[in-house]
């Protein structure tokens, strides 16, 4: 496919390549510096100063983040335009300072480097030609032209593909266990997607290995890049399925930026609480439906209660002195029932409606205590004075004096708690979840089989991911207190301390990679010039904060952009809580309704946004199959069928000429099986998928790893051993979604394994 190539068109490139980390060496040692400096500055002057030094100490250690992260590949590609001039493409853009800032290299994001990704043959766009340059190290190794020029451009065997070669190469290559970035080797299909536009909702639709995941990812640099300043402030959220998955792509793109983009999982999302418990699929399906908001809110109308009877209320001691003797009060039903609704009608949130559900009953019980006085016997005296309003014997200024009084008084106020309790999103939910009787009264519109479900104890055992939506939308009834604000600040301290030992660990680590070995002793490295706490106590100015940091402890942090993967998993009550995050609705939901496996998750994309924006949603479409080779996917496809007749399954740009097997052993036989398939791996990472089993740990570091389908979701390896299918399939009643995800993790082989049930091999 390409021109011919020659060793002095190596030689050119290995000059520029090396030019190029001169200038990145030179880029990286002066920051280091810089941020040392920074560091190191005396803690003097004012608040405002050390605030401004210190986030000038976060963007140096974020630069010299994304610069390490540029190393590998930093320059992968070259644009020869038909005018003459060219441009080198790269991981990052570089200028050069000595030249007026002249372009060096152009960052992939940048509009001019656009062509790179979506010139062809038939649409040139004033490209000439197109240069993929391989590297090892720093070390050009390799390059593959494309001249774009129809008459010398072979006929492709796949129409729409861009930079064949290299996209084959990188498809063929053995996996890690770590997902990797596409920026050589985006196509078209994907290009757009990234560069969309920032704003509404974009939701990307795509069967298994269209590279969803990828462009999610790269969409996240791309918008960070071209909206920075507005992304800074406000941040990215990037919503995986769990744990395993968001360490598979955490190295992705480590150049995002960790001071912007914060990756978290559903069970991550209620700041105090980290819901690792796992749940019956059921018991998650019940907590998804949006009938729990009706549950939540009569759960806690529930715990606003009013006595049946007239309650004495015996006064502490505390109030002699005041003009009246200690007492006995009579708090009243009827007193009680105003008061509730009072509050309630107040339209404030539970804990805020508080104050108002006292002040009805302290204001009654005042003009009680007041009364019991006795009056005044010369109140309808038309000289009797103006001191008495109402003829109590108590003037205003008394009855303000034991207003204030009841309101420091504590039995009155245990009372109180009673009837108003201040709560806790954790007590609110927590105590109506392990308690039937609550649960009964509360989920009236429920069945008693789901109520069952919902039963749990989860203030002593644990959250579940499904929990986290519900803990959420009882924060929103019950609103945010003193208590609330207090503990947030606490929490920001903690994240400062942990986010500044961050930057003190990169600023040791690039001391000692970057600088000769006898330099490097001379050198104060941060850590000893100040420690983490007093970096974090200089930091306290929440303007100076990272958005990162403050949207991971701050419930209602509102994102300026939400990424979400695996999006058909979501339940209802889930997606309420990300639209609390995302106000601005500027949303990339990634997912395919044909892998869905929670019960609560997705059919229907449209089902999923028209309650939140109707129509104003738009769709992108990926088809082409980066991962799963044809052999596979066409088993995979018959699987697809049942699931949705009408559906196509995503096209394979590769065959390997090699289909599934189908083998039938005995049980006893599996270890056997997997020691032999993983002895032909040559370097790559084998999974057995399974239909259940006890752990929740994965290792993807791991040769072989053993996985349920939803510890797989979004994950791939070289070699997949599918064990009893028929049981993935009948275990849930999405089983068939399940295994169509078991099937299309494969990017080489596919093994499917049935157990003989008469114990013979066939
Ligand atoms: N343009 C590309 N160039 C090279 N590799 C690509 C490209 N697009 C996707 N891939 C690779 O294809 C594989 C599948 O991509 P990805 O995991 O993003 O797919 P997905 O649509 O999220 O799949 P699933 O629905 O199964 O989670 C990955 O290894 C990814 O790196």
């Amino acid at each position: 496919m390409g021109a011919a190539l020659s060793i002095d068109d190596i030689d050119a490139e290995q000059k520029t390549v090396a030019m190029l980390y001169a200038r990145l060496d030179a880029m990286r040692e002066s920051a280091v510096l810089r941020l040392r400096e920074s560091l190191r500055a005396p803690s003097g002057g004012t608040h405002q100063s050390r605030s401004e030094r210190d986030s000038a100490s976060t963007m140096y250690a974020d630069q010299i983040r994304q610069w390490d992260a540029a190393e590998h590949g930093l320059c992968f590609g070259r644009l020869d335009y038909d005018s003459g001039d060219h441009l080198h493409i790269g991981r990052i853009g570089l200028f050069d300072d000595e030249n007026d800032f002249e372009p060096l290299l152009i960052d992939w994001r940048a509009p001019a480097a656009r062509p790179f990704y979506l010139a062809t043959a038939a649409s040139p766009q004033g490209v000439r030609r197109r240069r993929h340059i391989r590297t090892r190290l720093r070390e050009v190794i390799g390059i593959d032209d494309e001249v774009l020029d129809l008459s010398a451009t072979p006929i492709s065997t796949h129409p729409g593909l861009t930079s064949e070669a290299a996209l084959l190469g990188a498809m063929n290559s053995a996996r890690t266990g770590r997902m990797k970035d596409i920026v050589e080797t985006i196509q078209a299909e994907q290009d757009r997607i990234i560069r969309s536009d920032l704003n509404g909702i974009l939701v990307v639709q795509g069967g298994p290995g269209t590279g969803k995941t990828a462009v999610a990812l790269h969409r996240a640099a791309y918008l960070l890049y071209t909206h920075r300043e507005a992304l800074t402030r406000r941040g990215v959220l990037i919503l995986g399925p769990n744990e395993t998955f968001l360490s598979y792509i955490s190295q992705v793109l480590p150049g995002l930026g960790e001071t912007s983009v914060l990756l978290r999982t559903l069970g991550d999302l209620f700041p105090t609480v980290k819901a690792r418990r796992s749940e019956p699929p059921e018991a998650a399906a019940v907590k998804g439906s949006l009938a729990m908001v009706e549950v939540l809110s009569k759960a806690l109308s529930d715990r606003q209660a009013v006595p049946d009877e007239p309650v004495e209320i015996e006064l502490t001691d505390e109030h002699e002195g005041f003009g009246y003797q200690r007492e006995t009060l009579l708090l009243d039903p009827e007193t009680c029932r105003r008061a509730r609704e009072r509050a309630r009608r107040s339209g404030k949130p539970h804990n805020l409606a508080r104050p108002v559900f006292v002040e009805e009953i302290v204001a009654a019980l005042a003009q009680q205590a007041a009364e019991k006085q006795g009056f005044d016997p010369f109140a309808d005296d038309p000289l009797g004075g103006d001191d008495a309003p109402g003829g109590l014997l108590l003037d205003d200024a008394d009855v303000a004096e034991i207003r204030k009084d009841l309101r420091r008084d504590r039995v009155l106020e245990s009372r109180l708690d009673e009837y108003w309790p201040r709560l806790t999103p954790q007590q609110l939910v927590g105590e109506l979840l392990a308690d039937f009787g609550r649960l009964r009264a509360a989920a009236g519109h429920l069945s008693e089989a789901e109520i069952e479900l919902l039963h749990a104890d989860p203030l002593k055992h644990g959250w579940t991911p499904a929990d986290v939506p519900l803990l959420d939308e009882a924060a929103e009834l019950l609103g945010v207190d003193e208590a609330d604000a207090e503990a947030l600040a606490a929490r920001l301290r903690r994240e400062q301390i942990a986010y500044a030992e961050g930057v003190l660990d990169i600023t040791a680590g690039s001391v000692s990679t970057d600088i000769e070995v006898d330099e490097e002793s001379e050198m104060l490295i941060a850590a000893d010039v100040i420690d983490a706490k007093r970096l974090a106590e200089r930091q306290v100015d929440e303007q100076f904060l990272t958005a990162a940091q403050r949207a991971a402890v701050d419930r209602q942090w509102s994102f300026g952009h939400v990424i979400v993967d695996e999006a058909q998993e979501l339940s209802p009550m889930a997606w309420r809580l990300l639209m609390r995050r995302s106000p601005n609705r500027s949303m990339t939901v990634v997912g395919d309704v044909a892998q869905t496996g929670d019960l609560a998750g997705a059919s229907s994309w449209s089902a999923v946004f028209a309650p939140y924006v109707a129509s104003r949603w738009r769709e992108a479409e990926l088809t082409v199959n980066y991962r799963t080779p044809a052999e596979i996917m066409e088993v995979a496809a018959k699987v697809l069928a049942r699931i949705a007749p009408q559906a196509r399954p995503p096209q394979s740009v590769r065959e390997t000429g090699v289909p599934p097997e189908e083998i039938f052993i005995e049980a006893e036989a599996l270890p056997e099986l997997i020691a032999r398939e993983a002895s032909n791996l040559d370097g790559g990472r084998l999974a057995v998928i399974v239909a259940s089993r006890d752990s929740n740990e994965v290792d993807l570091e791991s040769e072989v790893v053993t996985l349920t389908v939803r510890q797989a979701k979004g994950l791939e390896f070289d070699t997949v051993i599918v064990v009893d299918p028929q049981a993935i399939e009948s275990s849930s009643p999405r089983g068939a979604s399940d295994l169509y995800v078991a099937l299309t993790r494969a990017t080489q082989r596919l093994v499917l394994v049935t157990f003989d049930s008469d114990g013979s091999v066939r």
